[in-house]
């Protein structure tokens, strides 16, 4: 990594002496570059004791990089996100929660929705609400119960305070249930993680003075993210012990609206708990002024470039269709390759500078397929471990197929029985007056899976969704989606073995062997999500039509959620190092073969008129 010569205020930052610290600074102003350089200094004082959490596990691997870890070994040091710090401090701690042996994470919403399902199963009431329920309501329903008892953690509500409208009463009982459940499974979810070991400082003095013993400098990367759980957590951390801790964050870039974050704990709380100094930082380091300027307007921001003799380029591109969109990114793609190099670029143009992002992955379809027609190298980066099904559809149809490869697989066979309410589901008749009697048509397609013929059954499916009038426009572009993915992990799994069988598919898919940024060759397409704290020198932000991004559901509920879209978009233009380039379909085709025609984002009306 090339030395960097700090401005005089990222210097000031670093050299600042004890206390609490907001650095409250916009994108690219270099507040990762800061703190890792903050951290560096203090352990280069051997009585530091450092914690540094970070949000994503990407993030903490990228700043344990940064601080080049490998170096450090003998530091007291902890680099790691709040669920990791929390398993740490659990698995030497978890007698004193009531538990025997250390408990079981379920990570796996499919877990969680399973035990919500036992909850409602567990008293007839339920059960009746449940199975009056129209199928297409039911997900509704469950994951209704499952963010309730998500806000009751993450909130560190009680209960009755989160009862907002008649009849959510019994989400109260249920919440009790699956709680029961999960204890009796020696489990514990990832919300328990931090409300547990919050309960666990708050509780108990002995430990908290242990743990607040063992640091004596704490940093939070990316704090516009805290949700109370974990704000708390911090604070009974340090109770009347840790003084020096420092935040960094930037409000603009405030996206997980929807986990309960909010940039307000760091902004008020965390300033008036700890008496924090806020320093601002508004430089931007990493775009050009074309960029930074676009961003400003987006945002009606002031920031300053640094670079601002580097010009950039930022450009907005409607096309008539996803084809055209395409064939707009793939050309210019080309031109910047041929060109080799540009004043405004450092070194040559090559694949690796390049970046495609989207609100969704479903917004790459035509370009990716142009890519493969072109010998483009590219990748998909991505967090994911395996595939995760969120469509009832698809969820019937892997659970089926993991019965069909292990047959003594009970979990998912209760979990197939319950989800399809039938005793037998290998039964016509009880199939036919199921919930989801199109189950028979997966059970046929399953029945005959072979490795010889698992393409064209997949292909069977995506002709069976396309023709069927059971579902909606939107759940059949999520099905659409879902199978896609299989499709294309089957087609790297069978290509990487010689020998490809249905069993080895499942299992190397769930260990996230397979994943499908293996590799890290070539133009880098990503989520906005996924790129966040990352950079490339020249990114195309495609799918910017309005319910692709801002998203429809973003634009039905407004308020807040719209205005994280909005956030959203601002860190998708401060990825681009140099050059940005933005466009959006005229007409988007729907997966089954209609066109719907679309407009521009609203978020574009600034630009374009
Ligand atoms: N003083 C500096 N001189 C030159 N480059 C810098 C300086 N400070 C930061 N940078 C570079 O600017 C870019 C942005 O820095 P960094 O990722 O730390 O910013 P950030 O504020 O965390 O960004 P974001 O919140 O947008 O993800 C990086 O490429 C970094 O190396």
């Amino acid at each position: 990594m090339s030395k960097i010569n700090l401005s005089t205020k990222q210097t000031e930052i670093v050299d600042l002496g004890i206390g609490a610290y907001l650095v409250e600074a916009s994108a690219g102003s270099g507040k990762t570059r800061v703190l890792t350089e903050r951290v560096k200094k203090l352990l280069e004082d051997n009585n530091s004791k450092v914690l540094a959490i970070t949000f994503t596990n990407k993030a903490s691997e990228e700043l344990k990089e940064r601080l080049e870890l490998d170096k450090l070994k003998n530091k007291n040091v902890f680099v790691g996100t709040f669920h990791s710090f929390c398993q740490s401090i659990l698995e030497s701690r978890f007698k004193l929660l009531g538990f025997q042996k250390m408990p079981h994470i379920f990570d796996d919403e499919s877990d969680r929705i399973e035990i919500v399902e036992e909850a409602i199963k567990s008293v007839p009431y339920f059960t009746d609400i449940y199975d009056g329920l129209e199928s297409k309501d039911i997900a509704g329903y469950k994951s209704k119960v499952l963010s309730f008892i998500s806000s009751i953690k993450r909130e560190l509500a009680e209960p009755e305070d989160l009862i907002t409208e008649e009849g959510e009463e019994h989400f109260l009982f249920l919440y009790n249930e699956y709680q029961d459940i999960l204890k009796s499974n020696n489990a514990i979810d990832f919300d328990d993680l931090i409300l547990f070991v919050y309960k666990l400082f708050s509780n108990n003095e002995a430990v908290q003075s242990l743990y607040a013993k063992s640091y004596n400098y704490i940093f939070i990367d990316e704090g516009q993210d805290l949700n109370k759980a974990q704000y708390y957590l911090l604070k009974s951390l340090c109770g009347d012990n840790i003084k020096n801790v420092m935040i960094v964050g930037d409000p603009n870039q405030s996206i997980y609206g929807f986990n309960g974050s909010t940039p307000r704990y760091m902004q008020t709380l965390f300033v008036e708990d700890f008496n924090a100094q806020k320093i601002t930082l508004d430089e931007n380091y990493r775009c050009s002024k074309q960029v930074i300027d676009a961003a400003n307007k987006l945002m009606t921001l002031n920031v300053e470039a640094v670079n601002y003799v580097i010009e950039g380029q930022f450009e907005i591109y409607k096309a008539k269709s996803e084809k055209d969109e395409a064939e707009y990114v793939v050309g210019k793609i080309k031109d910047l390759i041929n060109l080799k190099n540009h004043k405004d670029i450092e070194g040559e143009i090559d694949y690796s500078k390049i970046a495609i992002l989207g609100r969704n992955k479903f917004v790459f379809k035509f370009i990716e397929g142009l890519l493969q027609e072109n010998n483009i190298p590219y990748y998909f980066k991505s967090g994911n471990i395996g595939i995760k099904f969120e469509t009832i559809f698809m969820k019937l149809f892997d659970f089926y197929f993991r019965i069909k490869i292990n047959p003594s697989d009970k979990l998912h066979t209760k979990r197939l029985k319950s989800l399809l309410k039938v005793n037998n589901f290998e039964n016509e008749d009880e199939i036919a007056k199921s919930k989801y009697e199109y189950f028979s048509f997966i059970r046929k397609v399953i029945s005959g899976l072979t490795e010889e013929n698992f393409k064209k059954s997949i292909q069977m499916v995506f002709d069976y969704i396309k023709d069927s009038t059971y579902f909606s426009d939107d759940e059949k572009v999520q099905i659409y989606y879902e199978l896609d993915e299989m499709k294309e992990l089957w087609k790297e799994y069978s290509f990487i073995n010689l020998k490809p069988s249905l069993t080895g598919f499942k299992n190397t898919i769930s260990l996230g062997i397979i994943k499908r940024d293996t590799k890290q060759d070539g133009i880098c397409i990503s989520t906005v999500h996924t790129m966040k704290g990352q950079e490339a020198e020249i990114v195309f932000l495609v799918g910017l039509d309005d319910g692709t991004f801002p998203y429809y559901l973003a634009i039905q509920n407004g308020g807040e959620e719209l205005n994280q879209e909005k956030n959203n978009l601002y860190v998708a233009f401060t990825r681009a190092k140099r050059f940005l380039y933005v466009s959006y379909p005229s007409i988007r085709m729907m997966p089954w073969g209609d066109y719907k025609s679309r407009i521009k984002s609203r978020f574009l009306n600034k630009f374009v008129s």
